[in-house]
């Protein structure tokens, strides 16, 4: 696992968007897998901002999303598909047939939809680049503690600490959904490059017990440590219960070659 610390938010956006814009601009089918909540929401304008200004196009792009909620239909503007359109897919070149969210349709057996969506990123050729936000418990996608460190995608029940952390995004009689569809943890391990973004104070438990904490289904980011290319991008109050700094890189304003250092490079 390679950790870069950086001075601020922003920082961490506008490296994790080269790292997507290497990956989009190097590949001629690049799929990539897309987060949701805050965090990845500078990244996405930051890709919005390279496309305007010419530097990449998305029209050969697939896209598959870690999750989304169930009970909710993609227009209402909780779900994660309105959060993408909003954020990233209505801004620029992508064709929205080949943008995938892992949805679950009332009457039809969930199983066998999990399946599906494990089936089609099979079929685009697997994920090159997975993007990741974390959960103040540990989460990735929806994949709460306890989760199956095997786990492929399927329904998952959300945890009272992810439903109160969420809470925020809802009017106080809106309907907050409680279960939700999500890639599991050993879906996410099987993307070649892992870039996982964690900023803000309240991530820094989950990051140091992701870190340095032992490999545990209590904390399903840990499992990232299987990981042989996983790529953690914090500012620095995420990094602030990581103890011995000096195990990981520091990055500065000054220091912008850092994706050559640490191998941006990838053969795709
Ligand atoms: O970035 P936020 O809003 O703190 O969300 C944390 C995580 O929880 C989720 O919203 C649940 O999947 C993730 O998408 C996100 O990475």
């Amino acid at each position: 696992m390679q950790v870069i610390i950086f001075d601020n938010a922003q920082q961490v956006a506008e490296n994790a968007a080269e790292w997507v814009a290497e990956l989009i601009n190097k590949k001629s089918n690049p799929v990539i897998g897309l987060a949701t909540g805050s965090t990845p929401i500078s990244l996405y304008h930051e890709l919005v901002n390279k496309y305007k200004a010419g530097e990449l196009s998305f029209s050969n792009t697939t896209s598959f999303n870690l999750d989304e909620y169930l009970g909710i239909n993609e227009i209402n503007q909780q779900s994660y598909r309105h959060f993408m359109n909003e954020n990233l897919f209505n801004h620029v070149d992508i064709n929205k047939l080949k943008t995938f969210l892992p949805t679950c349709n009332q009457g039809e057996n969930p199983r066998e939809q999990g399946l599906d969506y494990e089936d089609k990123i099979a079929q685009a050729g697997g994920i090159d680049l997975q993007i990741l936000g974390i959960g103040a418990n540990g989460h990735i996608g929806f994949n709460e503690p306890t989760s199956s460190l095997a786990s492929r995608t399927r329904i998952k029940t959300l945890t009272q600490q992810t439903l109160n952390d969420n809470s925020r995004l809802f009017a106080a009689d809106e309907f907050q959904p409680t279960l939700a569809m999500t890639m599991g943890i050993a879906t996410i391990l099987d993307a070649r490059y892992v870039l996982l973004m964690a900023t803000g104070k309240s991530k820094a438990k989950a990051v140091k017990d992701m870190v340095t904490g032992p490999l545990s289904a209590v904390c399903p980011a840990s499992s990232l440590q299987l990981h042989e290319n996983a790529i953690v991008l914090l500012d620095k109050e995420a990094a602030s219960e990581l103890e011995d700094h000096e195990y990981y890189v520091w990055a500065d304003k000054q220091n912008v070659k850092i994706n050559q250092e640490f191998g941006l490079y990838h053969n795709y």
